[in-house]
């Protein structure tokens, strides 16, 4: 699984723990984010990060910063992306199961390393159940098609 991960400078040292700790699950990490914790806009990286998830380049996404609301509001404003914005265990098994989502958003102010890593292995090994849950998300993308 290709991995690309970003953050702003609040998501920028959270960040840096989970780089490594995702390469340990065995996923191949690019990590796009700023190189230091000054102060920068989550757009910027949000952005280009979504859409080389969208256009298939990585697999999955992970976009942190201070809520993780920012980083959610941005990456879903891009085609095809489903972020969800977690922040405990149990949402990030369901956001894979039932939603597919395809990048996960987290606050580096909202919770700590510790659960961060919990969050992010249960999203990364989880799959979508698809079913009923696959007729839902093709109604959100006609929706979409139909939209923009
Ligand atoms: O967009 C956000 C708020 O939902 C992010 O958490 C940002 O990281 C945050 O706004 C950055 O705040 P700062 O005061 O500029 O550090």
């Amino acid at each position: 699984m290709k991995v690309i991960i970003t953050a702003d400078h609040a998501g920028y040292e959270l960040a840096q723990e989970l780089v490594p700790f995702i390469e340990e699950l065995g996923a191949t990490v690019e990590y796009t984010g700023p190189t230091t914790s000054e102060s920068v806009d989550f757009s910027d990286y949000g952005f280009p990060a979504a859409e080389k998830v969208s256009s298939g380049e990585f697999d999955r996404g992970l976009v942190i910063c201070g809520t993780g609301i920012g980083m959610s509001i941005a990456a879903n404003k891009v085609k095809g992306i489903r972020c969800a914005l977690v922040h405990d265990v149990y949402t990030a098994r369901v956001t894979r199961e039932h939603n597919n989502s395809n990048v996960l958003a987290m606050g580096a102010r909202v919770i700590g390393v510790d659960l961060a890593k919990e969050i992010v292995k249960t999203w990364i090994g989880t799959d979508f159940e698809g079913g009923r849950h696959q007729r839902r998300l093709d109604k959100v993308a006609e929706y979409e098609q139909a939209n923009r």
